[in-house]
């Protein structure tokens, strides 16, 4: 059943933000006072402006005027400077928090253990990192900047009609509910028609992709006329919704000219009236005040229609600080004094109400090769999942050298599973993934050991070939070399081994066994037995059924038995020798 991820909600995402900012406080800082100066230097000029209207209309000489009129271009200039610096810092500032978002995320997905992340589907974390971080990107690189500076002016200039005379700044105010209705009618209304508009254009496209590349269908069945026809329909409905967005932008559009209309001839009337009657507003004053508003309606605006963005990036960033909520165990430290595994009592299960795993104990001595067995979906891989510290069992232990797995630190056990990932690059780095300081030397002995050394040299540029996606193919078999040579590299004092590619019977399943022999000498093995000629080299086996172990002993012993292993045994040998006949 899927789960999906969690979505953080306004308060963590508040906190969040918050936290990064608090973390990067000087530069925050400066960033605001840089914004705020800008502001300032942009509302100085017109507050001078009223002066010098005062000024004339009082007859001044003009030598009174002139050295304002230089102080204004000054101040101008300067805050072009600060308005270019704020637009600088406040990109820098959301593409570091939204860097460290990234990083935040994929450093806890990594972490999660691997079935929450099955529960949730992997679509959804990608759609995360790749989708919402370029939603938060674009608002943090495009929006942001605009908006937090109109912000800043916004305040400034409401502040600045107030510091003019408290009635002009209550005139400027009265546009403000006139504003937020415009909004609260147009955000309802615009989500659900620019979905439906995407879609519809979307439909459109899948047709007329679908049509041309089934030409020769739609020749061959004359469906020509019916294909013109769905197109035409789906052109017309994509057509009418953009007509749709566009009129009812303009009706926003004119909702908020309304706005505008309602600021100014409020501070207009309210300071003709207090001119008129004698107070303390001047002329100069309440010229001061409309223009400082009338230069608010860009940046309101631009506030206003990017209001949708900012929207899906606020719901983009509550998805990825959501995944940062999931709780991660923290990383072992721990190093054991034995290097024996032991599961005690270990119960497990993917659903709340479905048990894999009813009481599993089991004990591999160190050094010792212990395989398991057992039918299809008895809980082999399971077992080998909660020994390595990918599950947790729901009750139960499980343990190296005394101490539980979760608590051990890195490099003590390591699992190669049923999917052994290339990554993108060269052979080499792939292999370094396990030691990261590991000379070229260490690395060829390492693809020696498990027979890989041979083929990759090989390979059109030997260890420095780039293989993965994009890179120069491997096979199965050499994947699964590859992620042995690995677990050399890495040397752990535990290996499970859980993988599962060659054929039964064929000649690399011979091969990669002796591979996965030569790996994992000397070491503590518990292997996932796949081809049963795996198991009967182990020193014991443990057969698994329906998530009880069913018998444990050596493959002499078992197949004396004449049990459940035995009968598996069987099933082999004839399945193997029929496969020979086929050769
Ligand atoms: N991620 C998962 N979510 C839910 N159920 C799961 C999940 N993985 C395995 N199971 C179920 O748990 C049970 C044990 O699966 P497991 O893979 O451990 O068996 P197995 O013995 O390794 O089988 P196989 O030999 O086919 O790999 C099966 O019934 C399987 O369907």
């Amino acid at each position: 059943m899927s789960q999906a991820l969690p979505v953080a909600t306004p308060r963590q995402t508040w906190a969040w933000l918050c936290g990064q900012l608090r973390a990067r406080r000087v530069e925050a800082a400066f960033t605001v006072a840089t914004g705020l100066g800008a502001a300032g230097a942009s509302v100085v000029p017109v507050t001078a402006l009223g002066m010098l209207v005062d000024l004339v209309r009082d007859g001044a000489a003009s030598a009174t005027l002139v050295p304002i009129g230089v102080l204004v271009a000054a101040i101008a200039l300067l805050g072009g400077v600060a308005a270019g610096a704020t637009t600088t810092l406040v990109t820098r500032l959301g593409e570091r928090i939204l860097a460290s978002l990234r990083e935040e995320t994929v450093g806890t997905a990594l972490r999660l253990p691997a079935h929450t992340l099955d529960r949730a589907g992997r679509g959804d974390l990608l759609a995360r990192v790749s989708a919402d971080v370029a939603a938060v990107g674009t608002a943090a690189a495009e929006f942001m900047p605009t908006v937090i500076s109109a912000l800043f002016l916004a305040v400034l200039s409401v502040t600045a009609m107030f510091g003019l005379d408290w009635r002009l700044g209550l005139a400027g105010l009265a546009a403000m509910p006139a504003y937020l209705l415009a909004l609260r009618w147009y955000l309802p209304r615009s989500a659900p028609i620019y979905a439906a508009e995407r879609a519809a254009v979307g439909a459109r496209s899948q047709l007329l992709m679908e049509s041309l590349q089934g030409v020769r269908t739609v020749h061959a069945y004359r469906l020509e006329g019916r294909h013109l026809d769905a197109i035409d329909g789906a052109s017309a409905r994509a057509r009418d919704l953009s007509v749709g967005v566009f009129s009812l932008f303009t009706r926003f559009v004119g909702r908020i000219s309304r706005a505008e209309l309602l600021g100014l001839a409020t501070i207009l009337f309210a300071g003709f009236f207090s001119v008129r009657a004698g107070g303390n507003v001047t002329v100069g004053e309440t010229a001061a005040a409309a223009v400082l508003f009338h230069r608010l309606f860009n940046p309101v605006s631009m506030i206003l229609f990017t209001f949708d963005e900012i929207q899906a990036a606020g719901a983009g960033l509550a998805r990825l600080v959501g995944v940062g909520t999931l709780p991660v165990a923290p990383t072992g430290t721990r190093t054991p004094t034995g290097t024996d595994l032991t599961l005690r009592a270990v119960t497990f299960g993917y659903e709340e109400q479905v048990p894999v795993l009813c009481g599993i104990s089991l004990r591999v001595a160190p050094g010792e090769r212990v395989a398991l067995v057992g039918s299809t979906g008895a809980g082999k891989t399971t077992v080998a999942s909660i020994a390595a510290g990918l599950l947790r069992p729901r009750s139960g232990t499980a343990a190296v050298g005394g101490v539980p797995v979760d608590e051990l630190a890195p490099g003590i056990v390591a699992i190669i599973t049923q999917e052994s990932h290339v990554f993108a690059g060269p052979l080499i780095e792939d292999l370094r993934l396990a030691a990261p300081g590991a000379t070229v030397e260490a690395a060829e002995a390492a693809l020696e050991q498990v027979g890989a050394l041979d083929w990759a040299r090989c390979l059109p540029g030997g260890l420095a070939t780039v293989v993965g996606e994009g890179g120069h193919p491997l096979t199965a078999a050499q994947a699964q070399q590859l992620a042995l040579a690995r677990l050399v590299l890495l040397d752990p004092a535990i290996a499970i081994l859980d993988e599962a590619t060659a054929e039964a019977g064929s000649a690399g399943a011979r091969e990669l066994e002796e591979s996965a022999l030569a790996a994992t000498k000397g070491r503590t093995t518990l292997l996932v037995a796949h081809r049963l000629t795996q198991a009967a080299g182990a020193d014991r086996i443990v057969v698994l059924e329906h998530g009880v172990v069913l018998e444990v002993g050596t493959h002499d012993a078992l197949v004396a038995a004449g049990g459940r292993y035995a009968t598996l045994w069987a099933a082999w040998q004839g399945r193997t020798r029929s496969a020979r006949g086929h050769a």
